[in-house]
């Protein structure tokens, strides 16, 4: 008994790719089969045509005779029990037509047509007379994955120029054709970058938003490749599709940092997973967080917060200590944003350096709006220390360890925020808990998230030395965190009350 007779379930999906080839790796064939692995899916591939390009454009296509597509696609369907197919390129008619007679005989549960047609570079992938060889592939697939352009040739009407105009004209082609339709909105201008997946006269949208990056070479590939290896693991295509968007978005923004080319770059497949043998830099450092975040939950300030015990003076003083502290973290910041390596993490520092100074002017006009401190108060020892060693980093550092430095302010405070937001929450009337609530809960903790996302994709590319420096700039941010929280005295002068030394170290 063959295989084929009874397909034994294997541990992950055995997917093929039928599609031309790119030699720089960032789309066709290769980047599907960094997208199955990527997925888990076990990945095979028959080619469709040899293609000489890179991130610039097309040199030179060979198309392989149709004979011998026939021989690549027997000889995995003779052997293999293939659980999904993903399609491609198909650069002629023959070709287009002989995928079409092996899908005649060996249909694979699952059929995703990527219809390419002309590439990120503006060059043709698909013959003017292969139209309607392709369009007659639309009766085999289950799921078709047009952008604009090749959603307006499909339906033979004029190219969408707005996101509901192509959701109806995609909705007019399942209907017409009886195939699914997951229409890309990658090509509109604007914030967004939506896909909306239409199937049986329903519309599930799939919002998402734009990465300004220009790695977006591979894109459509990387994303019909996700489908077919998502969906036998997955109850519906729409479910898929969600799980291959998502991934995707996160794929083109570490994509810039790969360096790969200096035309449309490639997405990093693999920026979900650390590269064997490395350990992940938040969990290398995990251990050195935990300390100082139980170091500074034992600090009588925070303590006097967790319970709303605190003096107002206390709080007050190191507010003002806070909002000196913020207006240098605020330089770093934007120094990480120069070194960064990609569009997305200079976007994420610009825009933490920019909310620094917004919290420090919004602590002037509120909290220390009402209190008896002088403005013109100096820094303390510990602020001044701990402000000198982050700009030591900053002057001296590479992206990584200034990336290191900034990370614990994020991630302590939205550690040790989420505790007291418990703990304040259980206190009615507890006086501090907005204050608590900005570092305790979203968007502060998930800006925490992406502080350590960053961090982790900064390690994957650095040499020992670096990481070593990385991990000591971390430590020490930690160690600063911990002092900046003990630095206000909170000493019992009556029984049950506490004032403040307001003295600060
Ligand atoms: N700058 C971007 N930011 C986020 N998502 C994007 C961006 N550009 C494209 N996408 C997403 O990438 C996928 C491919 O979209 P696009 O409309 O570019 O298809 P395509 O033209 O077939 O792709 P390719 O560039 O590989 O030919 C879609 O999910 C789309 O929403
Ligand atoms: C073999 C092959 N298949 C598809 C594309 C389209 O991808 P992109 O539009 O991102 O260049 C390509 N360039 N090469």
């Amino acid at each position: 008994m063959t295989e084929r007779e009874t397909p034994p379930t294997g541990s992950r999906p055995r997917v093929l790719s039928v599609a031309g080839t790119d030699p720089t790796g960032g789309a066709g064939i290769q980047a599907d089969l960094k997208s199955f692995a990527a997925h888990g899916a076990y990945g095979m591939a028959v080619v469709t045509a040899l293609l000489a390009q890179n991130t610039h454009g097309v040199r030179d296509v060979l198309v392989p005779d149709a004979a011998f597509l026939r021989a690549q696609l027997d000889a995995v369907s003779d052997d293999v029990t293939v659980d999904a197919v993903k399609i491609g390129m198909l650069a002629t008619a023959a070709v287009a037509d002989e995928v079409g007679d092996w899908l005649a005989r060996h249909r694979p549960p699952f059929v995703v047509l990527d219809p390419v047609m002309v590439a990120t570079s503006g060059d043709r992938l698909l013959d003017d007379d292969a139209v309607a060889a392709v369009r007659r592939l639309l009766a085999v697939a289950d799921v078709v994955t047009p952008n604009l352009p090749e959603l307006a040739v499909l339906a033979d009407e004029p190219v969408a120029r707005t996101w509901p105009e192509a959701v109806q004209q995609a909705t007019r082609l399942a209907s017409a054709a009886g195939v699914a339709v997951l229409v890309k909105g990658g090509h509109l201008p604007g914030v967004e970058s939506p896909d909306a997946l239409v199937e049986g006269g329903r519309v599930v949208e799939l919002p998402g938003a734009r990465v300004a990056s220009t790695s977006t070479h591979g894109t459509g590939c990387s994303l019909s490749a996700a489908l077919a290896a998502l969906r036998p693991r997955r109850p519906d295509w729409a479910s898929a599709a969600r799980d291959a968007k998502r991934w995707l978005g996160g794929a083109i923004a570490a994509g810039e940092a790969l360096r790969v080319g200096s035309g449309h770059g490639p997405v990093d497949h693999f920026h979900h997973a650390p590269a064997l043998g490395l350990p992940v830099f938040t969990d290398e450092v995990g251990g050195i967080l935990a300390a100082a975040c139980a170091a500074s939950l034992e600090q009588p300030f925070v303590r006097g917060l967790a319970d709303g015990g605190l003096p107002w003076d206390a709080f007050v003083e190191q507010l003002h200590q806070d909002a000196l502290y913020l207006t240098a973290y605020s330089r770093v910041l934007a120094r990480a944003s120069t070194l960064a390596p990609s569009a997305e993490a200079q976007e994420f520092f610009a825009r933490g350096a920019h909310s620094c100074l917004a919290v420090e002017r919004s602590l002037h006009e509120t909290y220390l709006a009402r209190a008896s401190v002088r403005p013109s108060s100096p820094p303390s020892a510990v602020t001044r220390a701990y402000v000198d060693h982050l700009a030591a980093v900053a002057a001296h550092g590479s992206y990584a360890e200034v990336v290191a430095a900034v990370l614990p302010c994020y991630w302590v405070y939205a550690e040790v925020g989420v505790t007291l937001l418990a703990q304040a929450d259980a206190v009615p009337g507890h006086p501090y808990r907005d204050w608590v609530a900005t570092y305790g809960s979203a968007p502060f903790t998930e800006h925490a998230a992406h502080a350590c996302r960053l961090a982790d994709a900064a390690a994957q590319h650095v040499d020992p030395a670096t990481r070593e420096r990385m991990i000591a700039a971390f430590d020490a941010s930690c160690r600063h965190e911990v002092a900046f929280f003990g630095q206000v005295a909170v000493v019992a002068t009556d029984p049950g009350r506490q004032v403040a030394a307001l003295a600060v170290r």
